[in-house]
């Protein structure tokens, strides 16, 4: 597989990296008799939908080279930047991302007090200090002084529409930070949509990239969306509001 990673994202990932993949695997596995935690468990399909897919969306910093040339990445990949993963479930993209970045504090979120059980004790056994958990809804962490545009980068997959997952991600972000939306489809009427939600909670839509996975061919998007200015103080909205009326 190390071939494929190197192929696909220009980067692979060292011995430690990949035994604590293949742990993390096992894990799930095991954790996936109690809790439903993925329906995913063939290790091809864990490899591509979980492992590349989490990385792919934060490919860029992955590249050293290609990070000196944007004065954000640089910083991202400073041992101080801190990532939130909103909605993390089984610890996507949230872990992997973990893994490969060592030096920055991830902290994955999710409203599901179960999931951040599992993850908490899958945490010790594999041993990785840099990642941390909170269990709460984005809506109410998003207005928690303690939370609030305290992150570099925010990750969002699977958890809701765009502009949903703007208004999960863009409050928590410093000015100058990335909000990074996993999609599978994408369309030009959403994106749309999502500038004007993007826009009156003080972010810019920075990139919209289409790819397809390395095993499968699937398609994805992933939407980066850069923190300009202060959110307004409204935004999040309470608990439900979001889904119910998205921007
Ligand atoms: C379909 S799972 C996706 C899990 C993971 N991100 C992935 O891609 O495999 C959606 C997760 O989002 C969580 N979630 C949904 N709405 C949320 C909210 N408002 N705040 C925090 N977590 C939320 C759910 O508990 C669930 O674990």
């Amino acid at each position: 597989m190390v071939e494929i990673w190197q192929k696909t994202l220009n980067w692979e990932p060292n011995t430690q990296q990949q035994d604590n993949f293949q742990q993390l695997y096992e894990l799930i596995l095991q954790g996936n008799r109690q809790l439903n935690l993925t329906r995913i468990t063939d290790p091809r399909e864990f490899w591509e939908k979980h492992l590349w897919d989490s990385l792919r969306g934060i490919s860029s910093l992955l590249l050293s080279e290609k990070s000196k040339t944007s004065k954000y990445s640089q910083h991202l990949l400073s041992s101080s930047a801190k990532l939130i993963d909103i909605g993390t479930g089984a610890g996507f993209p949230g872990i992997p991302i973990g893994i490969v970045a060592e030096n920055i504090n991830v902290k994955l979120l999710d409203s599901t007090q179960k999931k951040i059980n599992f993850i908490d004790t899958l945490l010790t056994n594999i041993q990785l200090s840099n990642i941390r958990t909170v269990v709460g809804r984005a809506e109410a962490i998003g207005q928690n002084p303690q939370h609030r545009e305290n992150y570099d980068i925010a990750t969002v997959r699977a958890v809701s529409n765009a502009s949903v997952c703007a208004e999960y991600t863009l409050p928590l972000l410093k000015q100058g930070g990335l909000a990074v939306i996993y999609r599978g489809s994408w369309t030009e009427e959403e994106t749309n949509t999502l500038q004007s939600a993007t826009q009156k909670l003080g972010g810019a839509i920075e990139s919209i990239e289409r790819f397809t996975t390395p095993l499968t061919q699937s398609v994805r998007h992933c939407l980066y969306l850069r923190k300009i200015t202060h959110t307004p103080a409204k935004f999040p909205r309470a608990v439900g509001i979001p889904t119910q009326k998205p921007l």
